[in-house]
């Protein structure tokens, strides 16, 4: 890949687990970095103590990290990376237009659909600051593994090859591998659908229901995700790469996953608003599963996991019919 343009300083957008991991990343990597974050105890703390004890607990960060509550700080930045909840990019890239030259590459790291339009996130920056050239990074990453410098890998998407080049060179390092692709739908839809299929998951784990039907739910899973992913214009071969199998593996194996341990939490019988006032951290897969739901009807792709997920979310239907009614689909050929 040609390579031209050198990236000197990075901004993230969102002082949570992810956007702080993201800064330890590229700090490591000797680029000036910044942090925007609107909480200032998060603020004082990462400049401070070199720490995020609010949300990423026990970790040394890379003391070269600052960060600022004031988000005009980030208009010198050279690329940025958005790093907040998918349901607030929008607003995110409002509050950034006044301080941001249209040449400045961002770097999409939220994973969801917009739930009031179901736009992707790179329509809804592609609305707000239609100039300014998209990314898409995503893959399997626990933010405390990648904070910790744990070897991870990672799809960055990109339309542009020389920019996505620049940008893997950028943040790119020996523990943290990004893997170029051209396809931004497909590396979008990966990490949206599989927090959904996450929270199922969870369920199925915090049910007893058994390995076996983790394994099944994981497979078909993949097949609803391929389905929607090429209905709206993916590769195949994404959704069979980081951000797409990876991140679902990834997600839908372990209790570190909020999606997963949220799902496992519904499973055993919880409230969702018991569940929800005692953990700190966003599960994206709660607000995306019925905007992909709608999506996957308009676009006529049959995704009953995610139907089964919205439908246990956002009614007071008993987990036991919703599964009798999963299960009792019609016996069909494998494929997607
Ligand atoms: N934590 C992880 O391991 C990974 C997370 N992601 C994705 O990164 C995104 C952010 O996730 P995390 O950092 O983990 O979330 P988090 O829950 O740890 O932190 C969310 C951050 O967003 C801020 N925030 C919340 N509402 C806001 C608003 N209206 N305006 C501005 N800031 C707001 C919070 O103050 C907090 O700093 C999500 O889309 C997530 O799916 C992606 C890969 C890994
Ligand atoms: O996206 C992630 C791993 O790749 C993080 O998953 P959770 O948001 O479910 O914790």
């Amino acid at each position: 890949m040609e390579n031209k343009t050198t990236f000197r300083s990075i901004g993230i957008l969102g002082g949570g687990a992810w956007g702080t991991a993201l800064g330890c990343v590229s700090a490591r990597k000797g680029q000036k970095t910044l942090l925007w974050a609107r909480n200032e105890a998060v603020v004082a703390d990462i400049n401070h103590n070199h720490a995020n004890h609010l949300y990423l607990p026990d970790i040394a960060l890379e003391p070269r990290l600052k960060a600022s509550t004031n988000i005009a700080d980030l208009g010198g930045c050279d690329a940025l990376l958005l790093v907040s909840p998918a349901q607030t990019i929008r607003h995110m890239a409002l509050a950034l237009r006044p301080h941001l030259d249209v040449h400045i590459p961002l770097i999409i790291c939220a994973k969801g659909i917009e739930q009031e339009t179901g736009a992707l996130m790179s329509q809804v920056l592609g609305d707000v600051l239609p100039k300014n050239p998209v990314a898409v990074l995503s893959g399997p990453n626990f933010a405390g593994e990648v904070a910790r410098d744990l070897p991870a890998a990672v799809t960055l998407a990109c339309h542009d090859e020389a920019l996505g080049a620049a940008l893997v060179d950028a943040i790119g390092a020996p523990t943290f591998r990004p893997y170029y692709s051209p396809d931004v739908i497909g590396a979008q839809i990966g990490g949206a659908v599989k927090n959904v299929l996450a929270i199922a998951c969870g369920m199925v784990a915090g049910l007893a229901l058994g390995e076996n039907a983790r394994a099944a739910l994981i497979t078909r899973g993949l097949a609803e995700m391929t389905r929607f992913g090429l209905a709206l214009g993916a590769l195949r071969e994404t959704m069979t790469g980081l951000s797409g199998v990876g991140d679902l593996i990834l997600t839908c194996s372990s209790e570190q996953s909020r999606n997963m341990s949220l799902g496992k939490a519904l499973g055993e019988g919880r409230k969702m608003a018991d569940i929800l006032a005692e953990r700190r951290g966003v599960a994206e897969g709660a607000a995306s599963a019925a905007v992909v739901q709608k999506l996957a009807l308009e676009v006529g792709v049959d995704m009953p996991i995610v139907e089964a997920v919205a439908t246990l979310l956002h009614s007071d239907a008993d987990v036991g019919d919703v599964l009798k009614h999963l299960l009792s689909r019609p016996f069909r050929h494998e494929g997607i």
